[in-house]
């Protein structure tokens, strides 16, 4: 049941602080056994009607609303001292219900790594697949073209919840991209399925699209009848402030099983966990709730008048962020998607072909194909410092492939590859500037702070440029409409990449997990937090190096691990 006022009952087996990506597949799981209860505490609204949530297409213009936190960043040191906005869901669903849809796993060696660095062969790329499957469910496209050539049918599952499915064709741009990647082949290989586990090359992209519709974990995991399940209850609009300890005999550990948080601005109330506590915030909210409940650095705490309750410096620490540049280039086709947004005639036509047949434009997300990319090896970029990547089959940058320019153009047609660095070195951090639990946090990302970073985003670009150069692009191309060529100095790429550098909005790493008793990280491998009881974290705060992808199908596993091993401590079905 899904209340927005009613005041949920003062115990449940279960609470699960955030309706988010990962907290709704927990919720989901959990209640598949009807003899516990859980509840689920979001501080966002309803997903339900909210059209720019369920459009595909309108995917960027959640941002700055009420279904985002609208955090901004402190200056960036990397991006000339500018803050950026910083946007996560606010909203059933979280940023699933919010993001720009595209369904990217990571390699093996992301996994793989995972496992090594804790300790632990269940988070290996062969011991997740049981939980992409039962994630994904891929499904066919609003045009039912023939997918064949497109994606590898062999790597995916159409037996999971959240639905993923390619685009439907609309444009010359993405055969011509596939065109460049036969004539380059060497640099830029074709790539039919970036979700196998081995992502170099450039191919189509996948995305958590069903047929025409958004699908997110609010749609999902919490569509009927899972929302109808009696021991299923979501509580909206409520934001949680702490996570209250108390001594847990015989342990002489902290449980941290009771919740403190308001509905709406109404007062503080508590609920209790009999079970388990589970933080599914996200890499913001997770530390957020943490720092104020007394769990981080206790230094850092006690300055702002904080007491500490547990030691664990390691909270709001590490947080991983990709660097995200968008580049669009002026090109003759007239087949691109610059037209809709300066003639309202054309929208108006398009989202009446949406809502009358569920065809048409903006059945598609924003993105076409993706390229995940490496340095050459003899390139000289991680000479001193350790290659971030996953391994030698992880890209060290992404290229997204987009038919239009960045930003509506008052006249013309435009083409994108934007670049992100996919492996950054740099480290940022969530912190507090008080201790009121409502006050937004500070929030660094570190976005190109060190100059590997930079190094990588000036080649990516430079890379972009080098793709225009197959004889496909030749009478399309006409060129950037900024202010670079492909013959500027390092220099002016790097002024240029300063001043307009963003973020792709894939932060990580907030609350990492590391093996048992090691001296950093915040959760053990099984998700628990390190030296206390009651409560774990699932969400994507706990990657302890940022997945190679967009993140979200990466989360979905968090939550499908997660559900599996609470219900195998609790013996539940
Ligand atoms: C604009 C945007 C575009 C993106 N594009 C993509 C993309 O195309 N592909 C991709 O894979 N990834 C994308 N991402 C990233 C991806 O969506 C996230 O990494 C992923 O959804 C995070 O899941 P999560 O469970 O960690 O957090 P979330 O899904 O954000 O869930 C956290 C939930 O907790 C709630 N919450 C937070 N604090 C509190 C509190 N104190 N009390 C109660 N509730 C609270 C939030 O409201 C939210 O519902 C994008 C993200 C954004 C913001």
């Amino acid at each position: 049941s899904q209340e927005r006022d009613g005041r949920p009952q003062k115990t449940y087996d279960f609470v699960i602080i955030g309706g988010g990506t990962a907290g709704n597949t927990i919720a989901n799981r959990l209640t598949e056994d009807p003899t516990i209860n859980v509840l689920v505490l979001e501080a966002g609204g309803t997903n339900e009607g909210v059209i720019n949530s369920i459009i595909p297409n309108f995917c960027p213009r959640l941002i700055g609303t009420s279904a985002d936190w609208n955090f901004t960043t402190t200056g960036q040191v990397g991006l000339s001292n500018r803050s950026i906005e910083y946007p996560r869901g606010h909203i059933l669903g979280g940023s699933s219900s919010t993001n720009f849809l595209v369904y990217t796993r990571g390699t093996s060696e992301d996994y793989d790594r995972y496992a090594s660095v804790t300790n632990d062969p269940t988070w290996s790329w062969v011991n997740v697949q049981k939980f992409f499957a039962r994630n994904e469910r891929f499904t066919h496209s609003a045009d039912h073209h023939n997918l064949s050539g497109q994606y590898d049918p062999n790597v995916h599952s159409t037996s999971g919840m959240t639905a993923v499915s390619l685009a439907s064709l609309s444009s010359s741009f993405g055969p011509r991209v596939i065109q460049a990647t036969s004539q380059l082949s060497n640099e830029f290989p074709f790539r039919l399925d970036m979700n196998s586990g081995s992502h170099l090359g450039v191919g189509w992209v996948q995305s958590t699209i069903d047929v025409n519709k958004r699908s997110s974990s609010a749609t999902s995991y919490l569509a009927n009848p899972f929302n109808k399940r009696p021991n299923l209850h979501v509580q909206l609009n409520s934001q949680v402030s702490r996570v209250l300890g108390s001594s847990d005999s015989p342990s002489h550990q902290q449980a941290f099983r009771t919740v403190e948080f308001r509905v709406g601005s109404g007062s503080l109330q508590t609920v209790l966990a009999t079970k388990e506590v589970i933080l599914s915030a996200g890499s913001i909210g997770t530390p957020t709730i943490l720092l104020n409940s007394g769990i981080g650095d206790p230094n850092e705490l006690s300055k702002i008048n904080i007491k500490p309750v547990v030691n664990l410096p390691s909270v709001g620490k590490n947080l991983t962020d990709q660097p995200l540049l968008v580049n669009s280039w002026k090109v003759t086709a007239t087949d691109t998607n610059d037209e809709v947004a300066r003639n309202v005639t054309l929208a108006a036509q398009q989202l009446l072909e949406w809502q009358t047949s569920g065809t048409g434009p903006l059945v598609n997300g924003i993105v076409d194909l993706l390229g995940w990319l490496r340095l050459p090896t003899n390139n000289t970029i991680f000479q001193d410092v350790s290659d971030p990547a996953a391994g030698p089959n992880t890209a060290h940058y992404e290229l997204v492939f987009q038919n239009a320019a960045g930003g509506p153009e008052p006249s013309g047609n435009f083409m994108s590859i934007n670049t992100i660095v996919a492996s950054p070195t740099s480290r940022g951090s969530v912190s507090l500037s008080s201790a009121d639990p409502f006050k937004k946090p500070i929030i660094d990302p570190a976005l190109l702070a060190s100059d590997e970073d930079m190094k990588v985003m000036i080649f990516a670009l430079r890379q972009a440029f080098q793709f225009l150069t197959a004889p496909v692009w030749k009478n399309i191309v006409v060129g950037p409409i900024f202010n670079l060529t492909a013959k500027s100095t390092d220099e002016q790429f790097m002024s240029y990449i300063r001043q307009h550098t963003g973020t792709v909005f894939h932060p990580v790493g907030t609350a990492a997990m590391s093996a048992k008793n090691s001296h950093y990280g915040v959760v053990d491998p099984d998700l628990r937090v390190k030296g206390v009881t009651g409560l774990r974290i699932a969400d994507a705060s706990i990657f302890p190096f940022i997945p190679t992808a967009h993140p979200q199908a990466a989360v979905y596993v968090v939550g499908e691990k997660a559900s599996d091993m609470i219900k195998s401590t609790w013996n539940l079905k």
